[in-house]
């Protein structure tokens, strides 16, 4: 038996034995290296990869080696790292925080300033920033007791988690997290600095949004105090920049960014950046600044699935001291799929309709507003609404749909998906491609011809192109 003949039958027993989400996450990005002495080297993406599989799937992958290789079975991890240079760690062993440098190629080498904290001012005109005593601009309200963990957030939340426990030594650094308006990321970000503070109060954490940043920065140079700026951020222990795809063309913002992103990294700090898009989709932002956005763990949030959606009711419902008939949570939670807010803002409104007209809150007043709500705010239609709806249709993972499989049923969905995103959005071919499956333009071509072609002739595929057509206009 060779490496790869052994690690397809340890896939197809860990397949059995583990949510196929999981093993599409987890699993299907592992290349068998080799095999030899009964010790199978695998190799992984990143050290996060290495390190949540050894956290997560040991008893699993530990059970299947015995399995398939026998009792004495080893495996070895290969890490991929920046210059293409491989690292195998040996079974369950973990990387040692310290030799994390060898891991990932840190360049730097950029002139650091005095850490002496006495001369340094607070180049800052947001009240209550005083030198390292500062205000982390933290909302209490978004904490991690607050925020509901489903499929869509999970590893997001979990890495966060990590992160809050060991601010800076766990390999997510950066964290990035990305995802379409109102799904959480700003919460989660805040919810990070929340827990950081709780059990490090000692450590400096401070929240800014990249467009603030960018008014410091311009406020900073004019007033001739950049070097103070700098160094004020390059004293941050845990710095949360939320919308970084606003440094888009800012290209004096993004070069400071540059330096203080290499000091606070290099030094062990911890940085959590928060982008409606993946880094490879930022449009404007310079690819030294994109390269190490990918350094750590890039994690989005999705739109949460239908029983997520319910348990946010409720629990917000909860929160807020009402309680709702199941008949009602369900109702909301189906006519409101397109983010968090807007399931926040439907049970906001429900309960101030109720209370302003002494009404209590039933079926038919429900019904009424979220009607109301709906209609009035015609949900956006974006390339995730899309893939989420059509994989709704077909009961399969969005995962699947993004991943490079060729299985028919899941390159037809896929196909249907680019048809819509080339239909009801205003992407260019490019990015429909980049975000269903990593296709070019051309595969998006193809595909929303065969749809076309496919309608014409095909009775059944028409119907399903219809209901999903009313599942999006609705
Ligand atoms: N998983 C969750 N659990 C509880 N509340 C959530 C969750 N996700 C989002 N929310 C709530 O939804 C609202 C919107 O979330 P948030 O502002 O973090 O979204 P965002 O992704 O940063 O959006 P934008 O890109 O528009 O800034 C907030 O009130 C937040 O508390």
């Amino acid at each position: 038996m060779d490496h790869k003949e052994a690690w397809d039958h340890c896939l197809s027993i860990i397949r059995d034995n583990i949510p196929e989400r999981s093993f599409q996450t987890w699993f299907s990005p592992i290349r068998p290296i080799k095999l030899s002495d009964k010790v199978l080297t695998i190799e992984v993406p990143t050290s996060f990869f290495y390190e949540y599989l050894e956290e997560h799937f040991i008893d699993i992958l530990r059970k299947t080696l015995f399995k398939v290789i026998g009792a004495d079975a080893k495996l070895e991890y290969s890490i991929i790292v920046h210059n293409n240079t491989h690292n195998s760690k040996p079974y369950a062993v973990k990387i040692p925080t310290q030799n994390k440098s060898d891991l990932t190629n840190r360049p730097v080498s950029m002139p650091m300033g005095s850490n002496s904290t006495n001369n340094i001012k607070n180049p800052f005109v947001i009240p209550g920033i005083q030198k390292l005593n500062i205000d982390p601009q933290l909302n209490s309200d978004y904490n991690f007791q607050n925020f509901i963990e489903g499929e869509c957030n999970r590893l997001a939340r979990s890495a966060g988690f990590a992160i809050a426990q060991n601010p800076g030594k766990t390999a997510f650094n950066p964290l990035f997290i990305y995802g379409a308006s109102g799904l959480g990321k700003t919460h989660l970000a805040h919810a990070i600095g929340i827990q950081v503070k709780e059990r490090f109060p000692e450590k400096t954490v401070l929240y800014v949004e990249a467009n603030k940043f960018e008014r410091q920065y311009a406020d900073a140079t004019r007033s001739n105090e950049r070097n103070d700026f700098v160094h004020f951020y390059q004293m941050i222990d845990v710095l949360i920049i939320d919308d970084v795809q606003h440094l888009a063309a800012k290209q004096k913002t993004q070069d400071v960014f540059f330096h203080i992103f290499n000091h606070l990294h290099q030094s062990g700090k911890q940085l959590i950046l928060t982008s409606d898009k993946p880094p490879v989709e930022l449009e404007g932002l310079e690819q030294r600044l994109l390269s190490r956005f990918k350094w750590g763990l890039s994690a989005d949030l999705q739109v949460p699935d239908f029983e997520t959606r319910k348990t946010i009711l409720q629990k917000m419902a909860y929160k807020d001291g009402i309680e709702l008939q199941d008949e009602i949570i369900d109702y909301i939670a189906n006519h409101i799929n397109t983010n968090v807010r807007e399931l926040e803002g439907a049970l906001v409104s429900l309960m101030a309709q109720s209370t302003l007209n002494r009404k209590e809150i039933t079926i038919d007043l429900a019904k009424d507003l979220i009607d109301k709500l709906v209609s009035n705010t015609r949900k956006e239609i974006t390339l995730d609404v899309i893939q989420q709806t059509v994989c709704d249709y077909f009961s399969m993972p969005v995962d699947q749909l993004k991943s490079k499989t060729r299985k028919r049923e899941i390159v037809q969905a896929r196909q249907i998906a680019m048809y819509f995103a080339k239909s009801k959005t205003k992407s260019s071919l490019s990015t429909i491609g980049a975000r269903i499956g990593g296709k070019d333009h051309a595969t998006v071509l193809h595909a929303c011809k065969t749809v076309k072609n496919l309608l014409d002739t095909d009775k059944r595929f028409k119907s399903f192109v219809t209901d999903i057509d009313k599942m999006l206009e609705n």
